[in-house]
Order: C-alpha cells, then structure tokens, then sequence
C-alpha cells in the first residue's frame, strides 16, 4: 500500500497535531482546545500530511513570510515549519516529497525565496536552503565583568529604561520591529499572533512565565528597545543571589538602546548570570563589557536557512556598497533558481538578468546564494572551501566586497 502525501483536511488536523507532537518527541495528546486554538491560524493548503492506511506519518506547514533584505528592503518568502517523519516511515523519502511539493508551489505562487530553521544542520542542504544568518548566545557572569556595582543601569545618554508590561509591549513592539528589519537584514516579520503569545496574551495551553519588559526610551521619549527577561529566583549557600536573567527577546534598533539595555541588564541586583537568548554574532555585548571574557559563548549556529526560488528577485532585492558586475553561474539541481546571471550592482541599485553570451566569474551552487545575498557568507572562504568555483581571476575577491555587509544579519525569531 503506498502511503499517500497531500494537503489535510479540518477533521484530519488532530491527527496531523499528534503525529507532529509525536515526531518533535512531545507527549501525543491533543485536546480540543489545542486544536481550537492552533486551527485558525494555518493554511490547511499550505499544511501537508503523509498519510499511511489513514494515519498521519509526516508533517509539514508553510505560510507566507516577509524577511528583510540588505538595505531594508524585504522579500516574500515560504516559511516552513513543523516537519517531522514518523520514526515507523523514516528515511523513506517522506520529508523529500513534501518538500518538493511545496517548493513547487511556491514557486509556482511568485515567492522569492523559502525558509526555514532548521532542527539539524544536515537536513536541508540537499534541498537548496542555505544558512543565511547565524546566532549567537552568551552567559555573562555579571560579577567578572568589571562593570561597576554601584552603578544603577540607568543610561550615560540621556535615555532612559522604564518598566512596562505584555500590554504595552503588543502595543510598541511590532513599530520596534519593524525598525530593526529596516536596518538589519534578516529579519522575518512576527506575526500577530507571535505578538499576542510572546507578550502573554494569546491564549497559553502551555505552561508561560510573565517576563520583566524594560523599554528604552531616547531623551527625546521615542522607544528605540525593549527587552523582555525571566529570572529563576535562585539563591545560593551563605545568603548569595544567584539568579540568572534569561532574555527571551531583545530589540534595539540604535546603538544608544542597544548599550542601554545591555547595561541595564547587568546592573540588575540579585543577578548574577545574563543569559542573552538568540544575537547575532556581532551583538556588542561582550564588547561593551569591561572584561568581555566574563561573556561566555554557550550557543554558536546557523540560524535563518534561505533557499533562493527567484535569483534575480534576490540578487536586485538588496542594496549594495560599491559598483561592481558579476556573472554568477548558478546550479539548482532542482530547476528553481539556476541559470546564468549578470548582476550589474552599484550604490544606486542593481539590475539582474540571465545571460548566455557571456562566460561566467563564478559558478555556486545555489545552496551558497542565499548565505552570499544576505550578506553573511565570505565569497573568498567559500571558493576556499570549493564550494565556489572562481572562473575569473580574482572574481571572488570581487564578490566578497560586494556582498559582504558591516553588519552581519540577524534573525530575533524562531518559527
Ligand atoms: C523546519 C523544521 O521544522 S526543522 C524540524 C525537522 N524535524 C525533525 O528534526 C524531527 C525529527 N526528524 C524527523 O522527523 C525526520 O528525520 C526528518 C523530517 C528530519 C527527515 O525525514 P525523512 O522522511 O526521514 O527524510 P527523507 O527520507 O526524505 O530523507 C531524504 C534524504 O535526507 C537525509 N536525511 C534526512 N534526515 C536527515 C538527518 N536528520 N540528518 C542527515 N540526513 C538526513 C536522508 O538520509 C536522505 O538522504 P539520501 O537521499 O541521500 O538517502
């Protein structure tokens, strides 16, 4: 009997809820009112099953996404999520015919580009996804960090950090991100109903905690930052606090904000260990700390995943530094994106077409173009890699001057 894959349907949703709670190693009870609460909030063409004698062996869902672009410009994506196999149908191709079916139509709908986080690193280069943007947290072990204990956190210019609540985090968050993506590439858009459950209140079937909000405000009262922070309360032998704050999202969109509430965070009594959540790599924390080696990496890793569906879309949907043209030979075993390209770049914007009168300067993989587009990925390490391959003397030094941008993206949310 083969097993079928396809779109689900409302009543086939519950089971589709088990199997995905059953593949992410989570308990496989599903109530009603999980069901009632997860169901208006997905695309049931857009959610996928394997079905094997009428039950549910794999999942797989996407939605329509916005992620930033290098110079605040944004593009239309297929975000996918919630994949998962049975351990029962494993390594039988599941996961490769719900992701061709999917990449098929988006690109069929005009996405220009698909992604995802992913579980494991492994999973998804075959299927042309790339990473893009890498994370980065540390632990600060407040103590060593040579700030100054009597200091109060409040900010040297003239800002100031105020306590808030969820209600007004709804309220001001999503104008603070939409900021952040103007500035900083890789940023995909949080939806309402990410907003209502990361302030608290979207309906929580799951155990939450009611974080701390502290919002920076420049001297002239405009929130440029907040953070939202757990602490666990936790005292030590002889008397000693010894808790750790948890960011669970920090956005800045100036420096100010940024050295603010990292300052704020650090001077908190009773903490003695920050943990930082998801930065990006070149977050200034541990740089704005006297003793930045009192900031310990915990987590370094890939982070946003990009597969390009629409090279061109890509390649003239950022800004660029410098006036420079490439022909960029690119391979897509699956057909999406490949073909060869002339990009003609330059501060002043960029135009991409196909070409085949001329001979390529580089050929990639189109695995690597994403990483490359975002801005991330080292042309130069990447053709010391051999993972491009440098037909033109000197092309990939040209590349990397391109490409490359003075800030690394970043990529806040998890989906
Ligand atoms: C965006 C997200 O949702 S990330 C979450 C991903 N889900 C999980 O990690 C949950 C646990 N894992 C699973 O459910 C499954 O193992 C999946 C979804 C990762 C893979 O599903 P499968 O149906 O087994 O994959 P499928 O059989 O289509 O594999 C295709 C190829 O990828 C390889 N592959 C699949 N998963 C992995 C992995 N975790 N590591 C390395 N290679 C892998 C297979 O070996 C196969 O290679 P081949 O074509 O060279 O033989």
């Amino acid at each position: 009997m083969t097993v079928d894959v396809r779109a689900v349907t409302e009543s086939e949703y519950p089971d589709w809820l088990r199997a995905l709670h059953t593949g992410f190693l989570r308990p496989p009870v599903v109530s009603d009112a999980l069901v009632a609460d997860r169901l208006p909030h997905v695309d049931l063409d857009r959610t996928l099953a394997a079905f094997d004698r009428g039950r549910t062996v794999a999942t797989f869902r996407s939605f329509r996404q916005e992620v930033s672009t290098v110079g605040g410009g944004s593009l239309t994506a297929d975000a996918i999520t919630q994949v998962t196999v049975s351990p029962t149908h494993r390594r039988q191709g599941l996961l490769s015919r719900m992701m061709s079916a999917d990449l098929a139509a988006a690109k069929e709908r005009g996405d220009a580009i698909a992604t995802l986080i992913a579980a494991e690193y492994p999973i998804y280069g075959r299927y042309g996804f790339g990473p893009a943007s890498w994370t980065t947290e540390w632990s600060v072990e407040v103590a060593r960090a040579g700030l100054d204990p009597r200091r109060t956190g409040r900010p040297e210019d003239g800002g100031r950090i105020e306590l808030s609540d969820g209600a007004e985090i709804r309220k001001i968050g999503p104008e603070v991100h939409r900021r952040l993506a103007a500035v900083r590439a890789g940023v995909t858009d949080r939806t309402p109903r990410g907003w209502d459950v990361g302030t608290g209140l979207g309906h929580h079937l799951e155990p939450w905690t009611e974080p701390f909000y502290a919002v920076y405000r420049s001297e002239s009262g405009e929130v440029e930052g907040y953070a939202a922070y757990t602490a666990d309360d936790k005292w030590g032998d002889a008397k000693q606090p010894d808790n750790t704050a948890s960011v669970q999202d920090l956005i800045a969109v100036t420096p100010a904000a940024e050295r603010a509430l990292w300052r704020y965070l650090c001077s908190i009594d009773w903490v003695a260990t920050v943990r930082t959540g998801h930065r990006a790599p070149d977050d200034p924390l541990p740089l704005l700390l006297p003793n930045p080696r009192a900031a310990r990496i915990v987590t370094h890793a890939d982070m946003l995943w990009v597969r390009v569906l629409d090279a061109v879309r890509v390649l003239e949907g950022r800004t660029y530094p410098l006036a420079e043209s490439l022909v960029l030979e690119v391979r897509d075993g699956d057909g999406f994106a490949g073909g060869r390209y002339r990009l003609d770049a330059s501060p002043d914007g960029a135009e991409c077409v196909r070409t085949s009168a001329e001979p390529a300067d580089l050929a990639l993989d189109v695995v690597e173009l994403g990483p490359l587009a975002w801005g991330d990925a080292s042309a130069v390490r990447l053709a010391r890699l051999g993972r491009i391959e440098e037909l033109t003397r000197g092309a990939a030094g040209r590349a990397e001057l391109l490409f490359r941008t003075p800030l690394r993206p970043f990529s806040p949310d998890i989906f």
